[in-house]
Formats: structure tokens, C-alpha cells, sequence
């Protein structure tokens, strides 16, 4: 990848296993779907993500007033500059609601930016991406893109061949790593990541099917070329967060097929 010394110093780092595949438990879910712990108090996850294999968290800018600085000596900090809520008449249509500058005063290690590919708001969301993308190539910060087909006319998010399209949207705008909702066969898996030159991270997703379900995907998606997954309701909705990282953290990091499939 052509990049600067600093854009790839900070995205090496933002592994904190070696090389292997990366880590990211996402919470930057209480914008959209509110409260994802009864006491608000989002130190116990962090805690359970720094001492069981995580790489990365995704927060949004408020919730850094709220945690300790702690986590961060062994955990990168992706901050999230897009969000939308669950009850706005169009919940797709996400909008920035901070910028690079500011990630970077929070202490940011990199940043993300949510796009709903065939909303109805598609094409502002598209204008986001490209100018966070451009901030991030003036501060050499890495940028994950988290891009999603989703909208009305949208039948099957996880449509292989939207899926495809999506990642590619995210590499041909600059972002340097991609999370979206890979389809559920192998080979249409190994399709997308082969054809994106980016990594592509496996997002985790509703747990309605339960866990072992959500970890089966995630097994096939590692296997079939993704460079790692980023997870959030797996983990926070788990009756024990930190057993659940390890469990995904073996999987991530060794391939290891956890006790709990
Ligand atoms: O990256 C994610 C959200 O931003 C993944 O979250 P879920 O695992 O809950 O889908
Ligand atoms: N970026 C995610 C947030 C968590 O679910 C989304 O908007 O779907």
C-alpha cells in the first residue's frame, strides 16, 4: 500500500497482537439503540477487552468522558465520526458529528466512518467518507470504513454482489480497513476479500440466531480471507463479556475454533 511513514506506523499499531488478524470491539452502538449496559458504565467492557485479546475499541466522542485513560496503554482507540439514532424518520441517513482534528486531540489512534450504501442519503454519506478520508491523508491517520448496503431498496444486505461493491466503494474513497455484513457462504466470502485491496474486517451482527451462530460466521469469514472481524452485540449482550472476547480473540488471532461453537 502506498501510504506515509506516519499512516502506516499508526495502522501497524493498531494491532496490538502482532500481525495477525485485528480485533475491533465496536461500541458506538448507544447513539443509535441507546443504553448497552444498565449502569452506563462502559469501564467493565473495556476492561474485559484489553485483558482478553482485543485489539481496538470504537467509541464515540462523549463516551471518552466516561472511561478510563487506562485501557488505552494496551488498547488502540478508534474514535467514530458518524451516527444516526433508531428512531430518526430515515435511520440510515448517518451524519458526521465530529472530525478528524478532533479524534486526533481526543487521542485518537484512528478513526471510522459509517456509510448506508443505496440509502436514500447515500450520496451525502459518500461526500463524508471522501472528506474524512482526505483529513485523514493530511494527519496520516488510519481510517476504518464501515459500509453497509442498506435502504429501501434493499432486499438482502448481505447480498454478495452489493456486499462486493460496498467494500470497493470504501478502498476507491482511501479508507484503509473495511467492516461490513459478509454474505454467509465461504466462497462468496473469498470473492469479496480477494477482489478489495484493503482489508476487509467481518462485522459481528444481531445475536437474535445466538452466539454460537454469530462465532460459526465469523470462523468463515477468517478463513475465507477476512482480516479480522469487528464486533460489538456479541460481546456486550454476552452474559460474560470477557469470556466472549477470548472466544472471539482465539478466533481472530489463531484460527481456533472456541469452546463455545
Ligand atoms: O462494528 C460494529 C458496529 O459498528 C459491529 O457491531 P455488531 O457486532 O453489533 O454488528
Ligand atoms: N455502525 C453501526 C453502529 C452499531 O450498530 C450501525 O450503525 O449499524
Amino acid at each position: 500500500m502506498n501510504e506515509t511513514f506516519a499512516r502506516r506506523m499508526r495502522r501497524e499499531r493498531l494491532h496490538r497482537h502482532g500481525d495477525r488478524g485485528l480485533l475491533v470491539v465496536a461500541l458506538d452502538h448507544p447513539i443509535g439503540a441507546g443504553p448497552i449496559v444498565p449502569d452506563g458504565r462502559l469501564d467493565p467492557l473495556l476492561r474485559a477487552a484489553v485483558d482478553n485479546g482485543a485489539d481496538a475499541v470504537v467509541l464515540h466522542k462523549g463516551a471518552l468522558r466516561h472511561v478510563r485513560t487506562r485501557w488505552f496503554r494496551d488498547l488502540s482507540l478508534i474514535v467514530h465520526l458518524s451516527a444516526s439514532t433508531g428512531t430518526a424518520p430515515d435511520p440510515d441517513a448517518k451524519v458526521l458529528v465530529t472530525g478528524v482534528e478532533e479524534a486526533l486531540r481526543l487521542g485518537a489512534d484512528g478513526v471510522s466512518v459509517h456509510v448506508n450504501a443505496g440509502s436514500m442519503t447515500e450520496a451525502r454519506q459518500l461526500a463524508d467518507l471522501a472528506s474524512v478520508a482526505d483529513a485523514c491523508d493530511r494527519w496520516g491517520l488510519p481510517l476504518l470504513a464501515m459500509i453497509y448496503p442498506r435502504g429501501p431498496g434493499i432486499r438482502d444486505g448481505r447480498d454478495p454482489e452489493l456486499v462486493a461493491r460496498a467494500v470497493t466503494v470504501a478502498a476507491e474513497v482511501g479508507a484503509d480497513l473495511v467492516k461490513t455484513a459478509l454474505p454467509a457462504g465461504a466462497a462468496q466470502i473469498a470473492r469479496i476479500t480477494a477482489a478489495c485491496p484493503i482489508p476487509v474486517l467481518a462485522a459481528g451482527g444481531t445475536t437474535d440466531g445466538g452466539a454460537s451462530a454469530v462465532l460459526a460466521h465469523l470462523g468463515t469469514a477468517l478463513r475465507s480471507g477476512a482480516a479480522g472481524a469487528a464486533v460489538g452485540r456479541l460481546i456486550f449482550e454476552a452474559p460474560d463479556p470477557a469470556a466472549m472476547t477470548r472466544s472471539v480473540a482465539a478466533l481472530v488471532h489463531d484460527q481456533r475454533i472456541p469452546a463455545l461453537l
